[in-house]
């Protein structure tokens, strides 16, 4: 893989209004720092997709500035934007007639790339996603599964190395089995090429999963609360943000905290589960509940660094926000 190019995204009193008179994006400021994966989730008609169709110019803003980089979008000729910057969407948007070799190597193409470099970095995206070319790289879209055609459209938006990555709701139209394993080769992804991404959801649990940061919108896209997904789900802004995040946000602080070798004791007798110092507390947890002793064993490597009880998970849960 190429080396990691990233851009931050400034949005500046960001409005966007249709037709005269339907607000969708009033005054919106956000500040996106490169190579963070910020997930926008809101109710269905808060403006989400709005605001980031307007980062690509596939829609033009009423009024603030959108940078992407040092550049000002909108004194920047679209396509040539377009050019840096992915776009997936939910229905992928392949071209039906074309094989997935040629989709993915659409926008190198019109740049003029050789034809092997084209073909070299076809392959290289395909085996980045988990496809291999010689099995895909001459099937038509309509001859893969939902999930399929969805990495097919993560490698052709990372195919010209853009600056940015722009996701509507790619992986809400396959079942959960599937989508739980996208979302999951997703994050493996993004820590290989370590874009900016801006990932647009309605689904709260996949922008906790997903998301470096959270930026969470209600009407007119009006950013309620801005932060990581422990920040948010430890202290919500307002009554609409702890709504949003569910009422099993303590349930869910589990999964976005780590277990830490500060709050461990002293490993009692006993044949405890074992889990990795790398571990969430939610998998801690669910050890501690499999196994009979009431304890779960930590270990780096082959040492055992200590032990948790359902005490200890939750100091180091409430010890988490104070840190
Ligand atoms: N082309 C359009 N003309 C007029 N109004 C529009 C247009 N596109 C969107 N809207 C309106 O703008 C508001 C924001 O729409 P947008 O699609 O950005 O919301 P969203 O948060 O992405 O919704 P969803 O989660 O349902 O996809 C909605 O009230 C919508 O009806």
């Amino acid at each position: 893989m190429s080396a990691a190019t990233a851009a931050p995204i400034r949005l500046d009193g960001v409005s966007k209004v249709y037709d005269g008179d339907v607000v969708a994006v009033e005054n919106l400021s956000l500040d996106i720092t490169a190579g963070e994966l910020v997930a926008l989730v809101g109710p269905s008609g808060c403006g989400k997709s709005t605001v980031l169709r307007m980062i690509n110019r596939l829609l033009e803003p009423s009024g603030g500035a959108i940078h992407v980089g040092d550049r000002d979008v909108m004194a920047t000729d679209p396509v040539l934007l377009r050019r840096t910057i992915g776009y997936v969407i939910q229905h992928v948007g392949l071209f039906p007639h074309q094989t997935i070799s040629a989709n993915v190597g659409t926008v190198p193409r019109l740049l003029g790339w050789s034809k092997r470099r084209v073909a070299d970095r076809v392959a290289e995206l395909l085996e980045l996603v988990g496809l291999d070319v010689e099995t895909f790289g001459e099937r038509y879209p309509h001859q893969l599964s939902g999930g399929q055609r969805q990495r097919v459209g993560v490698a052709r938006a990372l195919a010209a190395d853009p600056v940015v990555l722009l996701m509507d709701e790619p992986f809400s139209a396959v079942d959960p089995i599937a989508r739980g394993r996208l979302q999951e080769e997703f994050l493996r992804l993004q820590a290989d090429v370590g874009k900016t991404i801006v990932f647009v959801t309605h689904d709260v649990d996949e922008a906790i999963r997903l998301g470096d940061k959270i930026a969470v919108l209600s009407q007119h896209a009006t950013l309620e609360q801005y932060g990581t997904p422990a920040q948010i789900l430890a202290e919500p802004a307002s009554p609409f943000v702890a709504d949003f995040v569910g009422s099993d946000r303590g349930v869910k602080r589990l999964s976005v905290t780590s277990v830490s070798a500060d709050e461990l004791v002293e490993v009692p007798p006993g044949n405890h589960p074992e889990v990795p110092l790398t571990a969430t507390l939610r998998e801690a947890l669910s050890a501690l509940l499999d196994g009979d002793t009431g304890f779960v064993a930590v270990r780096d490597g082959d040492r055992t660094l200590g032990a948790l009880g359902t005490e200890d998970i939750y100091r180091t849960l409430h010890a988490d926000v104070e840190r």
